[in-house]
């Protein structure tokens, strides 16, 4: 059977909020940016749930929403956080219940895109140092691929593209 739930995974800056959005309004399904979400019930920005409590708390809401969300909607493109495969738990209720879409592309693509705007400032984890920022991307990608249904390659495409690639194969599943 073909899943009306739909996940959109990868490393900060491969558009996932971007593409999610796109994708909801062609196939007309809910969307849910997971960080927006955490923010409006939290009533808190990312940025200040970091500073104030720390990573692992932001983890659990994080953790936590995303399973409202799963369990509450039907026809629904959720767009994640980068770092939503580090837990085990989530990445089985990805597998499980989601049609799963995962931005690949080029480390430096990703942190052009970010460079110098203020996305930079929204995330937390772009204050690390590139080394850091590309080992963390490095150990995270096998965890992208394992929960992965499609992957797609994000580098020198429109939005607009890679929507038509994702719609092409969910189209035919
Ligand atoms: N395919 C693309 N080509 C060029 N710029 C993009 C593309 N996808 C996203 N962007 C831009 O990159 C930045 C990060 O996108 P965003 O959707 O917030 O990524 P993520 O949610 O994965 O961190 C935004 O400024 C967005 O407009
Ligand atoms: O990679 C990460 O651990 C994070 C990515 C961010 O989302 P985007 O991937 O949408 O930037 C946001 O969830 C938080 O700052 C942590
Ligand atoms: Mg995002």
């Amino acid at each position: 059977m073909k899943r009306d739930k739909i996940s959109v995974v990868g490393f900060m800056g491969s558009g996932k909020t971007t593409i999610g959005l796109l994708l909801a309004n062609f196939l007309n399904y809910f969307f849910y940016d997971l960080d927006e979400y955490i923010e409006k019930k939290e009533g808190k920005s990312i940025k200040d749930i970091f500073a104030d409590y720390g990573e692992e708390h932001f983890r659990n809401l994080e953790s936590f929403y995303l399973k409202e969300l799963i369990e509450k909607h039907n026809k629904i493109v959720i767009s994640t956080g980068g770092g939503i495969i580090k837990r085990e738990i989530n990445r089985k209720l990805l597998k499980e219940k989601t049609f799963v879409v995962f931005l690949d592309g080029s480390f430096e693509v990703f942190m052009n895109r970010l460079e110098g705007t203020e996305e930079k400032d929204k995330r937390p984890l772009m204050s690390l140092g590139k080394d850091e920022l590309y080992n963390l991307w490095i150990s995270r990608k096998p965890l992208y691929e394992e929960v992965a249904t499609l992957k797609i390659n994000v580098d020198s495409k429109t939005p607009y593209q890679i929507v038509r690639e994702i719609l092409d194969f969910y189209g035919k599943m």
